[in-house]
């Protein structure tokens, strides 16, 4: 669908998003783009996890999930974080409707790898009328990446990978990943463009590694012809909205294809 901007706010930056942000997220819908946005919330449920004593670790980026984890991080997701940004949309002049993966089978999953990380699912499938319907009424679809299996099974899934599996099937025009960082950092220094290879390079010598494991999976998974560039930006600085002039890290699937196309 074109038009169709989908925006990750990982939950290291949620807390700090500006009202400015939610502003240009309102702005861009008056543009007549239509904004998505999926929400992490990471850091909260460690709080909460913390607070009832209950372990979790993450492998490759990814939390084990047991049915404890399961319940705080749905209880986290669904519950106070989704309602925070829908809160906050609303205060910019936007009107927004917040959803888990669960409700209208938004999100379907089937599990990684039980046996490893226990109740973690990855996207097979999204509702894309339901979003469709929503964008048409002008509300801007605000999601938390709980997923269900055809049983009605709740999983916990990545943040990103939710992202990319909703601009991907919904052929969005934009994925962009919101994070606490400008981009992807080597040395210190935020990468201005990055390839596929460069990309598998940088995770084999642990230059990326933990939260950006995700989100360069879950961004090299969406490139397709219609979306050939994926942008992780800071959102402490973001100027999403304005003349789509955003600064951060661009992922591309190969210079030759960028300079061709
Ligand atoms: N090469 C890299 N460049 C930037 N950040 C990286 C890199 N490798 C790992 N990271 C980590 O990834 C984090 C972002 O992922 P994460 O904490 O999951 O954020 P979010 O909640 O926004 O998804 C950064 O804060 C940083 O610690
Ligand atoms: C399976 C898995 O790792 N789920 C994530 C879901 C939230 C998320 O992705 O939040 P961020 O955007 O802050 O990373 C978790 O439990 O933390």
């Amino acid at each position: 669908m074109k038009d169709v901007v989908v925006i990750k706010c990982g939950g290291s930056t949620i807390a700090e998003l500006s009202s400015e942000f939610f502003l240009s997220v309102v702005k861009m819908q008056e543009s007549g783009k239509h904004p998505i946005i999926v929400h992490g919330g990471g850091p909260a449920i460690n709080h909460l996890l913390q607070k009832l004593d209950i372990k979790s670790e993450f492998v490759d980026g990814l939390r084990k999930t047991t049915e404890d984890v399961l319940d705080t991080a749905e209880m986290v997701l669904c519950g106070k974080v989704n309602k925070q940004v829908v809160t906050s949309i609303h205060q910019a002049g936007g009107q927004a409707v917040g959803l888990s993966g669960c409700d209208g089978k938004l999100i379907e999953v089937k599990p990684i790898n039980e046996g490893m990380l226990g109740y973690v699912g990855e996207p097979t499938k999204v509702n894309t009328s339901l979003l469709s319907s929503l964008m048409e009424l002008n509300m801007i679809p605000v999601i938390a990446p709980i997923g269900m299996n055809e049983q009605g099974v709740h999983y916990n899934v990545n943040a990103d990978s939710a992202a990319a599996a909703i601009a991907k099937e919904l052929g969005a025009e934009q994925l962009v990943f919101v994070t606490d960082v400008d981009g992807i950092l080597k040395d210190g220094e935020c990468l201005d463009k990055v390839t596929a290879d460069e990309i598998e390079e940088y995770i084999a010598d642990g230059t990326i590694y933990g939260g950006m494991l995700p989100k360069v999976r879950a961004a090299l998974s969406t490139l397709t012809d219609s979306l050939q560039s994926v942008m992780i930006m800071n959102g402490k600085s973001t100027n999403l909205g304005k003349d789509g002039s955003v600064q951060g890290t661009t992922i591309i699937k190969s210079k030759m294809k960028l300079y061709v196309s």
